[in-house]
């Protein structure tokens, strides 16, 4: 059932069409825009089947907003792209993709090339066997399994064994090698479709966090691979429109939510340490959202004014003139804005692309700073470019920018270079038993310096220093239907989550709290100091004072040698083995995924080890089943 929410959470029709019903089959249709370098034709991410042999278009909806309309105008050699995004990268590839594909021209000429770019959500839609070729972009999530979107075609790749011999493919696997299952899902597809015995026309390409040249590359391949290949006119389609007018809301498509509660949970003076984290409360009502305990909000922020304005310093622009809004993650109400409001709300004003450098080495005539440059980018854009990779990573535009001044960008140089603005996503920190309108968030203030100037992160300073209670945000849930409560609500829960990994742990927490029957809660929490940054304290204490929860808090810094969780975890050895084996007890770890989760797995290895008399090898299979059964579940980050 989670599977068909966010189908219409998404705003998703499905339109089945009586008349057509056991001629030509089901009609399904939808519309969720996409991100992109701009806003024309190029954002469908739905497609169409027809049972039957008839080819045939029709026109599904013409009444609809039809910025985002993708026109399959003619009959062409259908080329599928399929991408699975949890956090929109992938979309964005798959959209780079699509353009770059619509602009081929093959070498025999017989009829265009006719691309399709479907989010892997609407798998049901897509019949491989039907297929002459595809190409798959998709990132892998969570802890190593696939975007939530993508399970349904995951799952139905995985468990279907027909052949796919007819089939050509390649796939581009999207990840972050600072997880343990770097790549798996995108390498998973790629193994089962070689299984069905599909034929790999370009190897499939990990990619390690947004590294362009290395898309750039595989894009290249698969560009020259499609220029000559021989693909036959075929394939049964429907024109498919884009519809804005969907209510429900999505990534693409936020409900401004207004703040109506923000508390400093932290106390820099008590703790004598500058770390804050706040909690946040959004009024939904109105939106029709819903979530579970477990899933995230995604929150749009605002860049810094004064960043934006330092941006400004360095351009050639006039107050008055508009440009086009991003295609990025969320459609605005208006098609054009001042660059100001572009760089305030739909730009990634932090993250150097490499482009960037690469149109100021265009405009620079300063010597010094032309070779400078062309240093930096002389050995290429990619991750393998230490030197430039250094550069980027203390720097942001604006700085880059000033820089390289008197060299002056118009905003029509500076935008193409760069990013959409991205929502971040924060684990949801109450139940909706406890208010179905009002949802909670935890966030810690990211504040750093590098090259001795003061940074922040974007949201985070977004919602501390500049959203004022009763300002609207722009929000929507992320699903997480990997963390999740047991169905019965007497199974005993350990809970694992310093500092904000105890969000979603409040959220459950609240869950039993409001449930009739109240299993047992062991919870493994960790902050520096007892006194200010013990997060939630009153209310924890409480709960534990009332014996809904037993309390376990590491301080790590309120005394000499340093207390973790999983010290807490081991002293209480016996405990949790005899949760865990004799009373079915389920395993949630939440926070840090770098260090903190790896840290308390080996905790909990040396748990299983030594209470259980295992080997090493045995006590990580013994974990990794609990893994499987869904009762070691983890909802992880890296920062
Ligand atoms: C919470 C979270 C979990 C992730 N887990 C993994 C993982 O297990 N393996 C991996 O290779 N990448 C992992 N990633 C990295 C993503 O795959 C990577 O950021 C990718 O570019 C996201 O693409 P998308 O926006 O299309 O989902 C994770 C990212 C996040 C935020």
């Amino acid at each position: 059932m989670w599977m068909m929410l966010p189908w219409l959470l998404d705003g998703i029709w499905m339109w089945i069409l009586s008349s057509l019903v056991g001629i030509v089959g089901f009609v399904v249709y939808t519309l969720v825009s996409s991100s992109g370098s701009d806003f024309s034709d190029n954002s469908i991410d739905a497609f169409i089947i027809q049972e039957g042999s008839k080819s045939k278009k029709e026109n599904v909806d013409q009444s609809m907003d039809n910025r985002h309309l993708r026109s399959y105008g003619t009959e062409g050699k259908q080329v599928l792209i399929l991408y699975g995004t949890e956090y929109g990268f992938s979309e964005e590839v798959a959209t780079v993709l699509f353009d770059k594909i619509s602009s081929i021209v093959q070498s025999d000429d017989v009829g265009p090339l006719q691309p399709r770019l479907v989010n892997c959500k609407l798998y049901e839609c897509v019949e491989l066997s039907r297929e002459q070729i595809c190409f798959v972009v998709i990132s892998t999530s969570g802890d190593g399994v696939p975007p939530t979107d993508a399970r349904g075609f995951y799952d139905n790749l995985m468990s279907c064994d027909e052949e796919l011999s007819h089939l050509r493919f390649s796939v581009l696997a999207l990840g972050d090698s600072n997880y343990p299952h770097f790549c798996k899902t995108g390498r998973d597809v790629n193994t089962r479709l070689s299984k069905r015995r599909a034929d790999p026309v370009v190897g499939c390409q990990d990619v390690d966090v947004e590294d362009w040249a290395v898309i750039n590359c595989w894009m290249d391949s698969v560009v020259e691979y499609l220029k000559s290949c021989d693909l036959c006119v075929c394939m049964d389609y429907l024109q498919i429109t884009a519809d804005q007018s969907s209510e429900g809301h999505d990534r693409h498509n936020p409900f401004m939510a207004v703040l109506q509660v923000k508390d400093l949970l932290t106390d820099a003076q008590q703790c004598n340490d500058d770390k804050e984290v706040v909690h946040c409360e959004f009024n939904i009502s109105g939106s029709h959202m819903t979530w579970t305990s477990g899933d995230a909000l995604g929150i749009y922020p605002e860049n810094n004014p004064d960043h934006v304005s330092a941006i400004l310093d360095t351009l050639t622009w006039r107050e008055t003139e508009m440009f086009p809004v991003p295609n990025g993650a969320y459609h605005p109400h208006n098609d054009t804005a001042s660059i100001r409001t572009l760089l305030l709300k739909y730009y990634d004003i932090k993250t150097i692309k490499p482009e960037l450098l690469q149109t100021l080495q265009t405009v620079v005539t300063n010597t010094n700073q032309r070779e400078t440059l062309s240093r930096l980018l002389q050995a290429g854009t990619g991750k393998s470019n230490k030197a430039l990779q250094e550069y980027v990573a203390v720097r942001e535009v604006r700085d880059v920018l000033q820089e390289y001044k008197p060299a002056v960008l118009s905003p029509r140089q500076l935008l193409p270079c760069l990013k959409p603005l991205q929502p971040r996503y924060y684990s949801i920190s109450s139940s909706p038993l406890k208010a179905s309108t009002a949802v909670c968030v935890t966030v810690a203030v990211l504040r750093y310096k590098t090259l001795s100037v003061g940074r922040e992160g974007v949201t985070t300073s977004h919602l501390l220093d500049r959203t004022q209670v009763g300002q609207s945000s722009p929000v929507f849930m992320s699903r997480n239907p990997d963390f999740r409560l047991p169905d019965k609500h007497t199974t005993p829960v350990i809970l694992i989550g310093p500092g904000t990994g105890i969000a979603p742990f409040r959220a459950f927490i609240q869950e039993r709290e409001l449930s009739p029957d109240k299993g047992e809660i062991h919870l493994y929490f960790g902050c520096r100091h007892k006194s200010g940054d013990f997060l939630y304290k009153e209310e924890l204490e409480k709960y534990s004072r009332d014996g809904l929860i037993c309390l376990r808090v590491a301080f790590s810094r309120d005394q000499a040698r340093k207390v973790y969780v999983q010290d807490l975890l081991r002293e209480d050895r016996a405990k949790v083995w005899d949760l865990v084996t004799k009373r079915n007890g389920h395993l949630y770890v939440c926070g840090d995924a770098r260090h903190m989760a790896k840290d308390v797995h080996q905790g909990l290895t040396d748990i299983v080890q030594s209470c259980g008399q295992l080997e090493r090898l045995e006590a990580n299979e013994y974990l990794r089943q609990l893994e499987i059964q869904g009762r070691y579940q983890k909802d992880v980050w890296v920062t």
